[in-house]
């Protein structure tokens, strides 16, 4: 059952009604972050409604109808978000865990860490106690594919997964491993599930060949239950009379599971298929499901590996599904989650960042809580970084040049209105790099009070470019007066605190739900292909990792030909130039600016001859920053 206490209740209070409910024998667990005051119980059968609603602080009791508790969604509203190193589970981030199926050598587990790092999977996989199905296959390498895979978190950096197949096995797993494994055939077995509950790592537990979600959820329960909150839940295919695939994925159990339980959902398309040219359909499928990972098979020789060789991906194949998901995973409101932090973080520490003055690294972005800009930060860095809003985007040029922010998030142009000019100039004029970016998908609502309806509207609030996306919508209403504002969050903030009835806003679902406000009109963007690109700023360049995009801006002499003599270096170099933009130059009428961006990494010590040949075809030349696009993945 649930126990919802007074919103005012101190942590002293909570914590003396915690021992209360302990001393009667009942498992207390606090979901966190709900924003409401609760605490879930399992109880003792003898203890009475009236019992619970006499303790001091308890001002209802929600029982829990489903057989598991405090893996139901009932108990936590929020999606829970595991934490691996820096990587995370859950949320609004897809992670891809990929390797091969057992640990075969060094060699071999090195070689394929590497490529799959190279190509962007976040955690690594690899087996050293295999159950199989016939005892006279490989079983693994045991203790010593666990040192293997430390070895390779020491090489890579990649956090590892392994199966667990005994509690015998706990110290070994404790040892090496980041995340255990509990495999499809030991789903429903229970010592091993209480195991790793007291094992306390994160647990990656996979569905039974022949269980029941409610079956797959109560052995998640086992786990909770011994204090374990830390579960992944995965499909990797059930048994049905269909030949044609190893297993039937079950995809339909990402949105069911969505709706029972708060834990992250991964698909597991290899064991699923258990087809390599199956594999990559299925798990650009599972992404658009909403599933929160995938775990991939990968072998960079499929046909000599021990264990499940046709169901491994190819480095390369497995490159280019990483690049399908890059893509797809905005158009659901998602990331590929990516070591962005690490890479900065390591990178700024290097760049001589000092934290002295505090707790840890910021992020500021535009207007306020539940704008778009705030998603893209919290999508781009995580929860590593703490964010905070500015009012205006000088403000956040101001806060990263002056130090009170290590980065910020700027738009910088948008799928259907555009540049956003204030940002090009704003570069130029600070000093700062571009460091990283992140391409967003933009869903608008209009958003008013509960009570009213679309004839009551009198004026809406929005940024501009807001405006401009939404350009179909205003024009079908064009009694509704527009008044522009800074961003969406400050727009739905502004109504909501001002309690005018005939006033909307323009914004995100989630602003709607921080300032409680209702959705009036969902999806009134011009096209759903609105997606808006943002760059992060930084005062020090990139000195580490993939940079495989360059920003850059120049001006060149008003002579004919000028800029087709800049192209043509690009050109002779073989370098893909993928936008070309030009500004006036304040205080120079009819003479311009222009900002390109490049695929290539323009600081490379081996473009310093592209550069000097670009210097001399233009009067000023500046890079922005080269950086790591995401998108563009190294494809030899
Ligand atoms: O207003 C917001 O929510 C913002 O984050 C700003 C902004 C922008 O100025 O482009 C960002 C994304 C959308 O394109 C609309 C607005």
């Amino acid at each position: 059952m649930i126990l919802v206490l007074d919103k005012s209740m101190t942590q002293v209070k909570k914590n003396q009604l915690k021992s209360i409910l302990a001393e009667k024998g009942c498992m207390v667990h606090e979901p966190g972050g709900s924003g409401q005051n609760i605490l879930g119980i399992i109880g003792k059968n003898s203890l009475t409604k009236e019992f619970f609603m006499a303790q001091d602080g308890v001002l209802d009791i929600v029982p829990i109808s489903t057989a598991y508790k405090l893996v139901s969604r009932q108990m936590k509203k929020e999606d829970t978000v595991i934490r691996i190193g820096n990587v995370e589970v859950g949320g609004d981030r897809i992670a891809i865990i990929a390797g091969p199926c057992a640990v075969e050598s060094r060699e071999q587990a090195m070689t394929i860490a590497k490529e799959v790092k190279k190509y962007g999977a976040t955690l690594f996989r690899g087996g050293a106690f295999k159950p199989r199905s016939s005892p006279y296959s490989f079983q693994g390498l045991e203790e010593e594919g666990l040192k293997i895979l430390a070895e390779v978190r020491e090489v890579t950096g990649l956090r590892i997964v392994t199966e667990i197949t005994s509690p015998m096995h706990a110290d070994l797993m404790f040892k090496y491993v980041d995340v255990i494994q509990i495999g499809a055939r030991n789903m429903q077995n229970f010592e091993l599930l209480k195991c790793a509950g007291r094992m306390g790592k994160p647990v990656v537990l996979k569905r039974g060949l022949a269980s029941t979600i409610e079956e797959w959820l109560m052995s998640a329960e086992y786990i909770a239950a011994e204090g374990n909150p830390n579960i992944i839940l995965c499909e990797r295919g059930i048994r049905t009379f269909e030949p044609y695939t190893r297993n039937t994925l079950d995809l339909s159990a990402i949105p069911v599971l969505k709706q029972l339980t708060h834990l992250p959902v991964l698909i597991d398309p290899s064991h699923a298929t258990g087809i390599r040219e199956k594999v990559s359909p299925m798990a650009r499928a599972a992404v658009a499901a909403g599933a929160d990972g995938l775990m991939i098979e990968v072998h960079h020789k499929p046909e000599e590996a021990l264990s499940d060789g046709p169901q491994s991906l190819y480095p390369k194949q497995f490159g280019r599904l990483v690049r399908d998901i890059y893509v797809i995973a905005p158009v659901v409101g998602k990331q590929l989650t990516h070591d962005y932090t690490g890479s900065a973080a390591a990178a700024s520490h290097q760049r001589g960042y000092t934290q002295s003055n505090k707790e840890g690294k910021q992020v500021v972005y535009l207007g306020e809580v539940g704008t778009f800009s705030h998603k893209a930060a919290s999508q781009y860095f995580g929860s590593d970084v703490t964010s905070y809003p500015a009012p205006t985007f000088r403000d956040i040029f101001e806060n990263v040049k002056s130090g009170a922010a290590d980065f910020g998030i700027i738009p910088i142009e948008n799928s259907l209105a555009g540049s956003i000019h204030e940002n090009y100039d704003l570069l130029l004029e600070y000093e700062l790099n571009i460091t990283g970016e992140l391409s967003l998908r933009v869903i608008h609502n209009l958003i008013a009070h509960p009570d009213t309806k679309l004839e009551d509207i009198k004026q809406v609030l929005a940024p501009p470019p807001a405006f401009q996306q939404c350009r179909r919508f205003l024009d079908a209403n064009p009694d509704i007066k527009i008044v522009p504002v800074n961003a969406t969050g400050s727009a739905v903030k502004r109504i909501a605190e001002s309690g005018i009835r005939e006033d909307a806003a323009i914004g995100s679902i989630e602003a709607a739900e921080i300032f409680s406000m209702n959705v009036l009109e969902e999806t009134i963007e011009d096209n759903p292909r609105n997606f808006t690109r943002f760059v992060v700023i930084e005062k020090k360049p990139v000195t580490e990792g993939v940079k495989n995009k360059s920003s850059i801006v120049f001006s060149t002499s008003n002579n004919p030909g000028a800029l087709f003599e800049v192209m043509k270096v690009f050109s002779e170099n073989q370098i893909n130039l993928v936008k070309l933009e030009s500004r006036p130059i304040h205080g120079k009428p009819w003479q311009y600016m222009f900002y390109a961006d490049l695929e290539a990494d323009m600081s490379d010590p081996e473009k310093n001859s592209v550069l000097e040949e670009i210097q001399k075809n233009t009067e000023f030349f500046r890079i922005l920053g080269s950086y790591n696009c995401g998108s563009d993945r190294q494809m030899e």
